[in-house]
């Protein structure tokens, strides 16, 4: 397991491109901590293979003396592209690992029947990565010992303690004196990343049931375990905890899946306790895959991800044929044709193997390499160039859609291009982002994104900081709404500014906003909070149904717009922690929603507008407006800060003018002298207040957009 020791570099003393290493380990490049020319010539360094040239220009040196980058075990490279304004273009390139002769030949002698393709589904926090990681170690795949989440390859994974991306690795255990090839993968539990859960259960036949014997089932997840019609098998997790119920977790298990508590297995992933029985489960109860080496390749695309130096990368189940480097391949959607480089299965990083079997998942890049992310449609089909009419097309499955769209632009302006290539190289690599470049007259260049719910956009938003060093002002996130024309032209608007304001612009359009059925189950004792909760989100009750004697299942309807805003986060607040949320697309429908500005001396501030239903605009504006002349430097002139809706001021604010004492020179009492004086002031006030509108510092945007 490649592992990187504390890795300082004094990035003021060199620019260098750190390769995806040909090597397992990467190397420590100076203890001092300053990378210079001298200390890697280049020849020495090229040969090495994994670090190569430009060097910085010694005058280019100072301008970032003081940073100092830890370089992380699995994302451990940057390349610095230039050093110019403190330019660092960092790249995760995929630490991979060559598969020994061994285990290739033990994995190629496991007969299909002895393949498990499995999945961990459970409720945020219910223990999967740590189970994950237990298994890995049972089998080898990883040293054993601590707390390692090894399949949160992400920085920000590791230090949220969530599960963002669906991860999968490939095991072999050896059961009862035969080998079993297992293929496991660890999904997120927040219902944000519900799609990417989706698409990865299509990689399993099996899924491990696993519950917190401390806080009983949550069903969101395992309905969707259910619908995709996976053999489930029951985890009960953490029975080391004193609050643990584990007989409560089966019963519940028992009356509402039907599943036999008998054949459950009740462990502590933390301390290891029983572990070892979960895998001998698996080999048993688990189904093995179908599907036959003879028969013309048919594969599955489940996940693509970019790598600066091989190009996309495809994640694709097997079911039937084989795939070896060398072969000619092509796409059902697209017909385009590739040929393949490379082979393997994750271990867990990428490991080369001579060929990919029927009911393998496995990974492929090719030679030349796929270039553009979009090329690999997930839930295609793939096949032999020569197949296409010789298979039926896997059933495929929706891409995940963004849900919420943030306006973001660098707090610092000259930053823009480089950030610009920094979240080009993030998007590339989390499909279900989308991005467009978006201009705002307060904030500069920027871009637009769409992302699958607000933990999703605020995952991004580190992600920028930590890889890239990036740091963003992030607008309010807005939903996708709906206008339709009176000749039934549809237009979907995900952009505030360009969502039509007042009375006039409604008259001949109808608004429309998305909206989610929402599933939530709960502890009877929170049912009145949480009913609060949904009716106060413009909820409209479904229905309530009595899952067990102490567990209810609420459906509601909501507004999409609602459930982003923090409405998980809220929900986990009144339950303390015990509700669990699902929900799914409901389509959209008519309502009164409006835009919402805010006008510095009448002038609309574009960056700080948003569409929202009628019934919150006053309250919000009030808000607004409060927040905002906490911001605002005191003028010269009166400056007035409102709140509308179109015409409508819905709320104002007034920033005193500074009064400068203009008579404070004059003596004695000449009146007129005074007066005219006086007169004087007022006049430049005036023409200060209609041509000197008021500049709002960059500053004073970030505070009132910052949370
Ligand atoms: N006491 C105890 N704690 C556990 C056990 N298993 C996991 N935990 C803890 O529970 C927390 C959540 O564990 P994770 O493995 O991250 O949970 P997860 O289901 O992968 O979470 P998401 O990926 O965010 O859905 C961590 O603090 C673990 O240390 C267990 O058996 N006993």
């Amino acid at each position: 397991m490649p592992y990187c020791p504390a890795l300082h570099v004094n990035l003021s003393a060199g620019n260098f491109h750190y390769h995806p290493p040909q090597l397992s380990q990467p190397k420590l490049l100076s203890r001092s901590g300053r990378a210079t020319r001298n200390s890697f010539p280049e020849q020495s360094v090229a040969s090495m293979g994994y670090l190569s040239l430009p060097f910085l220009l010694p005058s280019q040196r100072t301008t970032i003396s003081s940073r100092l980058f830890r370089l992380r075990p699995l994302y451990p490279c940057l390349n610095a592209r230039s050093f110019q304004n403190s330019a660092i273009r960092f790249v995760a390139p995929t630490a991979y690992s060559k598969i020994t002769p061994e285990l290739e030949k033990r994995i190629n002698a496991v007969p299909l029947d002895r393949f498990r393709n499995f999945c961990i589904v459970a409720h945020v926090d219910h223990g999967k990565s740590t189970l994950s990681d237990r298994l890995l170690e049972l089998t080898g795949t990883i040293e054993p010992g601590g707390n390692k989440q090894i399949l949160d390859k992400l920085d920000v994974e590791r230090e949220r303690g969530i599960t963002v991306k669906a991860q999968t690795c490939t095991m072999l255990y050896n059961y009862k004196g035969d080998d079993y090839l297992l293929h496991l993968v660890d999904t997120p539990g927040h219902v944000d990343f519900r799609a990417e859960v989706l698409s990865s259960y299509r990689s399993t036949d099996s899924a491990l049931l696993l519950v917190d014997a401390s806080q009983g089932i949550q069903v969101a997840n395992f309905f969707l375990a259910f619908a995709q019609g996976l053999t489930l098998l029951p985890v009960v997790n953490k029975i080391d905890l004193p609050s643990a119920d584990p007989e409560r977790a089966l019963e519940q298990m028992r009356v509402n899946f039907e599943l036999d508590p008998t054949n459950a297995v009740l462990v502590s992933a933390k301390t290891g306790l029983n572990v070892e029985k979960v895998l001998p489960a698996v080999c048993e109860n688990a189904p093995a895959p179908t599907g036959s080496e003879s028969a013309p390749l048919k594969m599955l695309l489940i996940d693509s991800w970019y790598d600066n130096f091989k190009g996309v990368i495809l994640l694709v189940r097997l079911f039937d044929g084989v795939l070896k480097p060398g072969d000619v391949i092509t796409a059902l959607s697209t017909r385009k044709k590739y040929t393949v480089g490379e082979v393997g299965i994750m271990h867990p990083l990428e490991t080369s193997t001579s060929a990919l079997r029927a009911g393998q998942v496995g990974y492929v890049y090719f030679n030349p390499g796929m270039k553009n992310t979009n090329e690999a449609k997930i839930g295609d089909t793939l096949t032999h160039v020569g197949s296409e009419s010789l298979i039926e097309p896997c059933e495929g499955f929706e891409e995940p859609q963004p849900m919420v769209f943030v306006g973001a632009f660098p707090t610092d302006q000259s930053e823009f291009t480089r950030l610009d290539d920094s979240i080009e190289q993030l998007v590339t690599n989390d499909r279900s982002v989308t991005l467009q470049k978006e201009a705002s007259e307060a904030l500069g260049q920027g871009w637009r994104l769409g992302f699958l719910g607000t933990l999703h956009a605020s995952v991004f938003e580190d992600r920028l900081r930590q890889e890239h060093g990036g740091s963003l002002i992030i607008t309010a996130p807005t939903v996708p709404y709906k206008i339709r024309d009176k000749d039934g032209k549809e237009e979907i608007i995900s952009n505030p500014a360009l969502f039509p304001s007042g009375e006039d612009a409604f008259r001949n359009v109808e608004r429309m906003e998305p909206m989610v059925l929402a599933t939530i189950t709960v502890p009877e004792e929170y049912l009145g909070k949480v009913i609060e909760l949904c009716e106060s989100n413009r909820g409209t009750q479904e229905s309530i149904t009595f899952w067990t004697a102490t567990q209810v299942i609420v459906k509601y309807r909501l507004p999409l717009a609602q459930l982003v805003n923090d409405f998980f986060g809220k929900l986990k607040g009144i339950s303390k922690g015990y509700a669990s949320l699902d929900y799914e697309d409901a389509g959209y429908e008519k309502s009164d929603i409006c835009k919402l500005q805010l006008l510095v001396n009448k002038i609309p501030v574009d960056a700080i507008s948003q569409v929202m239903h009628r019934s919150q605009c006053q309250r919000t504006g009030k808000a607004w407006v409060a927040k905002f002349k906490e911001f605002v430097q005191r003028e010269q002139f009166e400056v007035v800060i409102q709140a509308a809706v179109g015409k409508l001021i819905v709320a104002r604010e007034t920033v005193k003018a500074v009064r400068k004492d203009v008579t404070a020179k004059l003596y004695g009492g000449d009146r007129t002298r005074r007066m005219k004086l006086l007169e004087k002031q007022k006049e430049g006030k005036k023409k200060l207040q209609s041509i000197g509108n008021v500049t709002i510092e960059h500053k004073a945007m970030q505070g009132f957009l910052a949370k």
